[in-house]
């Protein structure tokens, strides 16, 4: 028996025992597109609460597994479950209240301020005749200053910075209280001081949080999981203790690294060669 979604966090097994349910699971998941397999038979799940961080190179298919969980394509085969239930059967307004995206590609928001953007976030859990109420209006206030857009909330969305932009769409994502949130490419638009504060609001939110990232470091530091696709395929999913790797870096990204413990937390830190030479040359 599954218990209602907004609380679907556990199941009764055959013995009445509560058994906890993972919050996302995606199982032998193909995608085709024009006739080429772009997904092949990718399988994982994800615990509530966990920070996961999806890598891979260019092309490797992390949007399209992405675009698969909030529902964008549909897979050719097989199965995403959010907390126990097929993702095609929750209603679309019930799937919104519980997943916000935050994208690379910022959308068009014509004449919409910082604030009215921001405040799309509460949409989902509301509906388009409702008057904002006092604590949606200081919700949205919030968000903006967390993301330090306090004074240019009045300012149009479309004049802003490609940082500044991704940093108003994650104060939407905060507004709208998701239960998961997706984020392709958080980072790549900021600098690198608002991509340590984006990534660590985005864990201080204590939400599930699925993320594609280039950048190995903040992912290794950051990051409870890492899942790498390569061409299409699952490679590794572990801890990033368990993922990093030299051989790992070397087959997948193309690259020759030196692997040694963060100084502040002891997650691998990579330092990457920048010539030809093999690793141990002199
Ligand atoms: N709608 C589509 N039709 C055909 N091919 C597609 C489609 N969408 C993606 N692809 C192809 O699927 C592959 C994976 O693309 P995807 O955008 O998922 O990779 P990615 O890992 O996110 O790459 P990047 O790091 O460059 O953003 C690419 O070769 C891409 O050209």
């Amino acid at each position: 028996m599954v218990v209602a979604l907004a609380s679907q966090k556990s199941i009764y097994n055959s013995t009445n025992e509560t058994v906890s349910l993972p919050q996302l699971s995606v199982t032998n998941l193909w995608w085709l597109a024009n006739r080429q397999n772009i997904l092949e038979n990718i399988s994982f799940s994800i615990e509530p609460g966990e920070f996961v961080g999806l890598l891979g190179p260019n092309g490797a298919g992390k949007s399209s597994l992405l675009r698969c969980i909030y529902r964008y394509i549909e897979p050719s085969k097989g199965q995403i479950e959010y907390s126990g239930k097929s993702i095609w059967q929750i209603s679309q307004q019930e799937y919104a209240k519980q997943l916000a995206v935050v994208l690379q590609e910022t959308p068009s928001h014509f004449n919409l301020s910082v604030s009215d953007v921001v405040s799309l976030g509460l949409l989902p859990n509301t509906s388009i005749w409702h008057r904002t109420s006092e604590k949606e209006k200081y919700l949205v206030e919030q968000a903006i200053e967390k993301v330090s857009m306090s004074e240019k909330k009045c300012q149009a969305f479309e004049q802003l910075s490609g940082g500044e932009k991704q940093r108003v769409l994650i104060a939407r994502a905060i507004v709208q209280q998701p239960q998961l949130l997706i984020m392709d490419e958080p980072t790549s638009h900021l600098d690198i001081k608002y991509q340590i504060q984006i990534i660590e609001l985005a864990k201080s939110l204590g939400i599930t949080v699925l993320a594609s990232f280039h950048d190995l470091n903040l992912a290794s530091v950051f990051c409870d999981r890492l899942l790498v696709l390569n061409q299409g395929r699952l490679v590794a999913n572990g801890t990033p203790n368990d993922v990093i790797d030299c051989a790992l870096l070397h087959e997948v990204f193309g690259v020759n690294s030196d692997i040694k413990p963060h100084p502040q937390n002891k997650a691998p830190h990579i330092t990457y060669f920048y010539s030809e030479k093999e690793q141990g040359d002199e």
